[in-house]
C-alpha cells in the first residue's frame, strides 16, 4: 500500500540539496543568514552571465548585490536576481512539501551528490576564477612595512587614519564540506552576516561579516561605525574590556565620518547610540549605531544616497578617504577584489541589508585566499597590527581548514 508520508529533511540535507542544485545550474547564487536570525535564505539566477545594476537600490527588484572595494568605472555592482528564492528556519526540520517546486523537481530527478562530490563541483566551478594576489600581499615583512609607511604618512599629516590589508592563502582540505562549514559559521557567529556567493567566472566567496554598511526596513535607515579590535578573553569579555586612547580615537573617526556624510546632505535628525563593546567571533570591537526615520526627515532614498557616500568607510579605507585610497593603491600591492566591498540582500521581504565584506575568503581551485586589514593611526605598532590580521583571518580560515574546529 502506498502511504503519503511527508519526508523530513535536516538543515544539512537541505543546504546540500540547494548547493548541488545551484552549483550545477551554471548560474549565480547567494546563500546567507542575517545577524541574530535563524533564517537561511538563497537566491538563484540561472542566467549564465553575471548581471550588473546601478546603485539605486530602491528601484531594484529583489536580489543580492555584490560590489568590490574599488570604485567601478561603470558605477555598477553585480546583482543576483531572485529568479528563484527560498528560505528555511535552521532550527526546524523541513518537509519535502515545504520545498519550492524547483527544488522538489531536483530532489526527484537527480541523484544526490555526496559532500565530496559537491566539493568537486565547487572546485570545477572556481578553477577559472583564480585570484591575482601577489606573493607580496602574503608576506609579514611587506605588511609591517606598509604599516610603517602609513604611520609616516600620518605623522606628516597627509593622512589621519589608514587601513592596510593583506592576504593569506590556505589549501582547501580533501574533507572540506561546504554545507558543514556554512552551518558551523552560522552556529559559531550568531551576530555575523554569514554569506556565500558564486558569480560564474567572477568569484566565489564565503564570509562572516560583523559590519552593516546600510540597512533599510520600512521607514527606518540604519548604519554603524565599527572599529578598534582586541581579543575577547575571560568569562565576561564584554564587561571587562578596556580600550586604549588609540582605539577610542580610531572608532570615533569612523563615527565622525558617518556624521559628516549626514551633514553633506543636510540631514540633521539622527539617533546616535554608543560606542559600546561588541563581540565578533573571538574579537571585540567598538560600535556606534545610527538610526534615521526616512519619512520624517524627507529622505525616502537614503539607502542609495548613503551607500554612495559611505563606501568605502574609514573602517576599511581611511581618512581622508581620497588620500587613504591613493595611499593603498600605491603601497598595498594587490587587488582587494570583493574584500572590503559590500554585499547583501536587496528588497527581499521588504528590507535591504548591505554589509561590508569582511572576515571573508575567496575560493578558487583547491585554495582559499583570506583577506584582513587593520586600522592604523599614529600610535600603531606594526607587529600588533600583523597579529590582528592573523586573528581576523582565522575567523573564516579555521572553519575552511577544519569544519569541526
Ligand atoms: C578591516 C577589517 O576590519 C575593520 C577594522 C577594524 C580595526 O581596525 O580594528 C575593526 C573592524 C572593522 O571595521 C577586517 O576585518 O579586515
Amino acid at each position: 500500500m502506498h502511504t503519503n508520508v511527508a519526508t523530513n529533511h535536516t538543515k544539512t540535507e537541505i543546504l546540500q540539496l540547494l548547493l548541488q542544485l545551484a552549483l550545477s545550474s551554471g548560474g549565480s547564487f547567494a546563500i546567507w543568514r542575517k545577524p541574530k536570525s535563524n533564517t537561511v535564505e538563497i537566491v538563484l539566477d540561472e542566467t549564465a552571465n553575471p548581471f550588473k545594476v546601478d546603485l539605486s537600490i530602491e528601484e531594484l527588484e529583489p536580489g543580492f548585490i555584490v560590489h568590490p572595494f574599488a570604485d567601478q568605472v561603470d558605477k555598477k555592482a553585480y546583482f543576483i536576481k531572485a529568479s528563484k528564492y527560498f528560505s528555511f528556519e535552521i532550527d526546524k526540520p523541513i518537509a519535502t512539501d515545504e520545498l519550492p517546486e524547483w527544488a522538489k523537481i531536483q530532489l526527484n530527478n537527480q541523484e544526490k551528490l555526496s559532500p565530496a562530490e559537491i566539493r568537486e563541483l565547487l572546485i570545477n566551478q572556481t578553477l577559472v576564477s583564480k585570484i591575482k594576489t601577489s606573493k607580496l600581499s602574503e608576506q609579514k615583512d611587506h605588511f609591517t612595512q606598509l604599516v610603517k609607511e602609513g604611520i609616516k604618512a600620518i605623522q606628516q599629516n597627509l593622512l589621519e587614519k589608514v587601513v592596510p590589508a593583506r592576504t593569506k592563502t590556505i589549501s582547501i582540505p580533501p574533507n572540506f564540506n561546504l554545507s558543514c562549514t556554512l552551518l558551523k559559521l552560522m552556529d559559531s557567529y550568531p551576530n555575523a552576516f554569514i554569506n556565500f556567493f558564486h558569480l560564474p567566472h567572477v568569484g566565489t566567496w564565503i564570509g562572516a561579516s560583523p559590519e552593516t554598511l546600510i540597512e533599510t526596513k520600512g521607514d527606518t535607515f540604519y548604519t554603524m561605525s565599527l572599529a578598534g579590535t582586541q581579543i575577547a578573553i575571560g568569562d565576561n569579555p564584554l564587561k571587562s574590556a578596556a580600550w586604549t586612547q588609540k582605539e577610542i580615537e580610531e572608532q570615533a573617526l569612523v563615527s565622525r565620518y558617518i556624521v559628516s556624510c549626514f551633514k553633506k546632505i543636510r540631514l540633521r535628525e539622527y539617533e546616535e547610540h554608543g560606542p559600546k563593546t561588541v563581540l565578533a567571533g573571538n574579537l571585540l570591537h567598538l560600535r556606534s549605531d545610527f538610526k534615521i526615520n526616512m519619512q520624517e526627515t524627507g529622505f525616502p532614498e537614503l539607502g542609495s544616497i548613503m551607500l554612495g557616500l559611505l563606501h568605502p568607510t574609514s573602517a576599511v579605507c581611511g581618512m581622508p578617504r581620497g588620500e587613504a585610497h591613493d595611499f593603498l593603491q600605491e603601497f598595498e600591492g594587490f587587488d582587494r577584489s570583493f574584500y572590503s566591498g559590500f554585499l547583501g540582500p536587496v528588497n527581499i521581504q521588504g528590507s535591504t541589508s548591505i554589509y561590508v565584506n569582511l572576515r571573508t575568503a575567496s575560493l578558487h581551485d583547491n585554495e582559499a585566499t583570506l583577506y584582513a586589514g587593520a586600522g592604523v593611526t599614529e600610535d600603531s605598532d606594526p607587529e600588533k597590527e600583523w597579529e590582528e590580521t592573523e586573528l581576523k583571518c582565522q575567523i573564516i580560515g579555521k572553519f575552511i581548514q577544519n569544519p569541526s574546529a
